[in-house]
Order: C-alpha cells, then sequence, then structure tokens
C-alpha cells in the first residue's frame, strides 16, 4: 500500500519548513568561496572611479581627429598616474588602458590607427567622441548592493567584492552535521571484516556529498544495533545542525533508529517516502537538532542525501533550498510504466550523432550497487504512476556531477 507514503515534494517541504539558517560570522575575503551570504555586500567605491580609456592611444578631442590631422602631444596618462592639465584644441595625450580620460578629451584614438612622431602623432583614422571610453560606475557604483544577502559566492563573486574593496565577508556558518552509521555488521573502511561483515561506505559517501553541498560533516563512532548504543552516540546530536542516520530505517527488528532514539525523546515529523531506491527515510527531531534517518542501502542513501540532505544544508546556510537542479534528456531504451513510487534510474549519458544526450539506464537497478552509482552519470527521473515510454522519449534527469556528488 502506498497510501500511508508521503510525496517527494512533500517530505522535502516538511524537512525545509523544519530549519532554520545557522547564525553569521566574519570571514576573510579570501575564505569566502562557497560560503552564502548572511549580509549582502555594497560597494565601497564607484568602478571605474572616473572616465576612463578602454584602449592603448591618444586621448583627444572627436573634433580635432579627422584624417590626416596632426596633433601635439602634451602628456601622458598611464593607469594610476592621472594626467593634472587639460587638453585643448590640436592636442593630445597619450594614454593607456585604465588611464583617466583628461579633461577637455572625448575620444580614444587606439594606437593602431596613430602614428607618433616626435611629439605629435599622426590620426589615421578618424576617432569618434565616446569611444573605447568606459564611463565613471559602468560597474558599479559606490553604496550599492553588488551582492545579495543568501547568494552562494563564486570564484567571480569574490572577485567583485573584492574590487568593490571589502576585504571582509558575513557568512552564515557552516552547518555542522552528524553522521551516524548503525548497524552490528558494519566496519570501517580498513578494517579486518569479520564474516557477515560489511565496510561502512555511507558515512564516508554521505561525507563527502555534504562537503561538496557546503556542510562540515563530522562521522560519529558507529553505532551496533542496540538501543541502547545508538541512544549514547546520538546523544551527541546537540553539537550539531543535524543529525543524520544510516541503516536500521526500516521495518526489521534490528532497524532500532526510531526506538533507540524515542528514548532520548525524538519527536517523529514522517516516516516512509513514496520513492525508490529510499522508502524508509525518518525525519523528525531529537531536542532541538532536526534528524534525517536515510536507509542502510548504499545507493538508497545516496540518492536520499541528493534529494533531501542537500537542499537541508543548502536551507541551513541560508539559502532557500528545493529541488535539484535537472536537465532534459532522451531515453536510449523503452522505459517501463512505473507504479507509486517515484524511481530514480542509475543511468549514464552520453552524446549521439545527432548531438542530442541520451541517458542509458543500468540494466539492474538494485540499491546495493555502489560500482554502478558510482559510474553513472545521472538519475533518470521516473513521476509515480509514469506511463511507459518508447526509446528517444524525453525524460528528466538529476545530473550528479553539477552537484559534487
Ligand atoms: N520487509 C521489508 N523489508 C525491507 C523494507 C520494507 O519495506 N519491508 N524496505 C527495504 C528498503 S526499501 C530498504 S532501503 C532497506 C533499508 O533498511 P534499513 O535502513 O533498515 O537498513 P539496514 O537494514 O540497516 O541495512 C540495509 C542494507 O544496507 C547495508 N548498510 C547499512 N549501513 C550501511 C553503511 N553504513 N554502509 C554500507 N552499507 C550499509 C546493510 O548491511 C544492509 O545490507 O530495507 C529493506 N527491507
Ligand atoms: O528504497 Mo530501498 O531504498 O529500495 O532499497
Amino acid at each position: 500500500m502506498a497510501s500511508d507514503l508521503l510525496s517527494i515534494e512533500e517530505a522535502r517541504g516538511r524537512i525545509l519548513a523544519a530549519l532554520t539558517p545557522t547564525v553569521a560570522e566574519t570571514v576573510a575575503l579570501a575564505e569566502g568561496a562557497g560560503r552564502v551570504l548572511a549580509r549582502g555586500v555594497t560597494a565601497r567605491l564607484t568602478q571605474p572611479p572616473a572616465d576612463v580609456s578602454a584602449m592603448d592611444g591618444y586621448a583627444l578631442r572627436a573634433a580635432d581627429a579627422t584624417e590626416g590631422a596632426r596633433l601635439a602631444v602634451i602628456g601622458s596618462a598611464p593607469a594610476g598616474r592621472p594626467f593634472e592639465g587639460e587638453v585643448g584644441p590640436g592636442q593630445a595625450v597619450r594614454i593607456f588602458t585604465g588611464g583617466f580620460i583628461p579633461a577637455g578629451a572625448d575620444a580614444v584614438l587606439i594606437q593602431e590607427d596613430a602614428e607618433a612622431d616626435n611629439g605629435s602623432v599622426l590620426v589615421k583614422e578618424a576617432a569618434r567622441a565616446g569611444r573605447h571610453i568606459r564611463r565613471r560606475g559602468l560597474d558599479f557604483v559606490e553604496g550599492s548592493e553588488v551582492l545579495p544577502a543568501g547568494r552562494k559566492l563564486t570564484a567571480r563573486d569574490i572577485g567583485l567584492a573584492a574590487a568593490s574593496n571589502n576585504p571582509w565577508l558575513t557568512v552564515h556558518r557552516r552547518p555542522r552535521i552528524a553522521i551516524l552509521a548503525t548497524g552490528d555488521e558494519i566496519t570501517l573502511p580498513g578494517d579486518p571484516v569479520p564474516p557477515g561483515g560489511i565496510v561502512s561506505s555511507n558515512a564516508h559517501a554521505l561525507a563527502a556529498l555534504i562537503r561538496a553541498a557546503g556542510g562540515e560533516p563530522v562521522i560519529l563512532p558507529i553505532a551496533p544495533d542496540d538501543t541502547r548504543a545508538i541512544a549514547e552516540v546520538a546523544g551527541a546530536a546537540h553539537a550539531f545542525d543535524m543529525l543524520v542516520t544510516t541503516g536500521g530505517a526500516s521495518v526489521g527488528e534490528h532497524d532500532l533508529v526510531q526506538q533507540a532514539l524515542g528514548g532520548e525523546g525524538f519527536e517523529l515529523g514522517f516516516w516512509k517516502i513514496a520513492m525508490r531506491p529510499g522508502k524508509p527515510v525518518i525525519s523528525g527531531r531529537l531536542g532541538r537538532t532536526p534528524v534525517l534517518g536515510l536507509p542502510g542501502n548504499p545507493v538508497s542513501a545516496l540518492t536520499c542525501g541528493v534529494l533531501f540532505l542537500m537542499p537541508a544544508i543548502a536551507r541551513l546556510s541560508g539559502q532557500p533550498g528545493g529541488p535539484p537542479p535537472t536537465r532534459r534528456v532522451l531515453t536510449a531504451v523503452p522505459l517501463a510504466a512505473n507504479d507509486q513510487r517515484a524511481d530514480h534510474l542509475r543511468a549514464t549519458l552520453s552524446i549521439d550523432k545527432a548531438g542530442h544526450v541520451v541517458a542509458t539506464p543500468a540494466e539492474v537497478q538494485d540499491s546495493s550497487m555502489l560500482a554502478t552509482l558510482a559510474r553513472a552519470d545521472a538519475l533518470v527521473l521516473r513521476a509515480p504512476h509514469a506511463p511507459a515510454l518508447p526509446a528517444m522519449a524525453e525524460v528528466e534527469v538529476i545530473v550528479l556531477a553539477e552537484l559534487g556528488v
């Protein structure tokens, strides 16, 4: 029965609604990339600060600069050293890219169209008024907001903050996310694996995903399938902005997360989503700390990481958070009609002869298969009850590399 299962959109909406952004902190400009602004950045100067030349050449009066005219060169205006005088009729000032346009001049003759000779310059091509001049404030004006609050800073933004003379940025603290892997069978990568054991890939994969989303992951010690052990480790949750568990989310008698956290005052928000992989997601709150309980199957844990945890980190970081971006591509093979759970088919992407991006889903879609997930470029989205599709029909995909996952 699917009637007790939440839709992905509703689940994400409820997870996001329960989150508040982290507090602001001040960081040096160089530390700002990838952080989210808690306060907008205001230009502390006007750029360019005056009309400047966009080219190397001669600043002059356009009216004088007719073809064949010869003008007296009365000085020079390199970038950073403005010419103090005024350009009069029949005169020119040698100028360089970024140099202030001297008073009196209204055009720049590029040096390729000029011939310098002993204190004068010959105009080989007429100059037009305003040509090759960058007007004062062309880029930005002092006091204006150049970057809004809520923006996740790119390398370009860091350049703009620097150019507008801002050495400090006010950003949200990176959300600290605790990861708790549960299960008797789980061991750490590199440790001996006992019979029936399995290496905990989830904690490490989720830590990398959290980092890619701008969070700061902390991997807690593995908790065995024992309510007391889980409760003890989860006791550290109050120090974090979110607790993410993996495993123990389903209905088996060893699936103890809800039971263990219940003793610690866990309040359940919802359990189970109409999706595959990843149905048994738990969402709730332990004291003031939001809890996201992800399934143990590695592909399920990471798919839910993309659909719920990454948006949650965005929201905690001061952005709205929402569905991951999708693209429209073609399916290489026919797709069967879907059942009531939204499906996420692991698929590779390629470009066909006509230049279309084509998705080829893996033949076996099992939620334990990490090699298939690692090889995949995208998740093909199949809505609940989506009809069968012929080959080369359009489908929506999440491109994993775009998210850094
Ligand atoms: N009778 C039912 N059985 C199951 C259902 C169901 O609805 N009814 N749901 C299935 C689905 S869907 C999923 S997904 C799994 C997830 O269940 P759990 O969250 O309780 O996960 P576990 O049982 O603890 O583990 C499942 C699987 O994943 C491995 N695992 C666990 N932790 C890790 C880790 N940190 N790194 C790597 N692999 C991990 C674990 O060894 C198991 O093989 O339940 C289905 N069952
Ligand atoms: O939903 Mo489970 O996540 O299919 O394996």
